[in-house]
């Protein structure tokens, strides 16, 4: 493994007219490694993800993947190099069969080929291969999102709170699986709410706070921390 951090973010700033989003954030995740970013509703989550896959452009600052310059880059070419996501609502295909949605996101990616049975497998939708999308329920797509995000062949996942609505089970499934693609040396930040889901997969977390970030380190001492608690009791 490089020493090099696989992304990192400098100064990276966004706003939505006159509000301040995401104030100066900097950064960084190696591969294989696994970061939890927290907050309260509002705080820039969703957003720190939007800016990294090229949903929103940063109005500040730089993003760096494998050395390289990405925040002017359109959606597609940071998909193509390595940058896939799972989104807050799923966005499947949902006239197109599950098979389908993943083979499309894997033509779409064109980074190699993919086992389309193992991901199928992983996701928990190996029976429903054959099934319409939108047939399926919400936690389903939601699944079935995180596998298109697999198809194109990632370096770095980004998870946006897959846990809403899983029941323990399912969420064990999911932490094993989020656990399985790190120690393969993808690279995961996990935006959740669910902290005991957060956990079990990682020790280093990011915590923000309308937009700043308040904290770096482990959920534990991240709880102990008069700013995050501040932020997410209201002072
Ligand atoms: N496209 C947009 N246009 C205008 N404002 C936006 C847009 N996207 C997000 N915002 C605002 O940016 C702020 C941060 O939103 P964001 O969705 O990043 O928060 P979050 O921490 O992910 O919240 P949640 O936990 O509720 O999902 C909010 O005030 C939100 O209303």
């Amino acid at each position: 493994m490089s020493s090099e951090p696989l992304l990192r973010l400098d100064g990276v700033s966004k706003r939505f007219g006159g509000l301040t989003v995401l104030d100066r954030q900097s950064f960084s995740i190696s591969e294989g490694e696994i970061l939890g970013l927290v907050g309260p509703n509002g705080s820039g989550k969703t957003t720190t993800i939007n800016v990294i896959s090229g949903v929103h452009q940063a109005d500040a600052g730089r993003i760096l993947f494998e050395g390289r310059e990405i925040q002017r880059l359109p959606l597609y070419r940071i998909a193509r190099l390595g940058i896939n996501r799972s989104f807050q609502v799923p966005k499947c295909f949902r006239a197109m069969r599950v098979r389908e949605n993943i083979e499309v996101a894997a033509t779409f990616a064109g980074r190699g080929a993919v086992d389309i049975d193992e991901i199928l497998a992983g996701i928990g939708l190996a029976d429903h291969a054959d099934a319409i999308a939108g047939a399926l329920t919400v936690n389903q797509q939601k699944m079935l999102d995180l596998g298109r995000a697999l198809a194109t062949n990632p370096r770095l996942l980004l998870i946006d709170e897959i846990g809403a609505g899983l029941n323990p089970a399912e969420l064990g499934g999911i932490a094993e699986l989020l656990k399985s693609l790190a120690a393969r040396g993808i690279a995961l930040i996990v935006v959740e709410h669910l902290l005991d889901f957060l956990n079990r997969i990682t020790d280093r977390v990011i915590v923000l706070g309308a937009g700043r970030m308040l904290f770096e380190g482990s959920l534990k001492a991240a709880s102990r921390d008069p700013d995050v608690v501040a932020a997410f009791i209201g002072g």
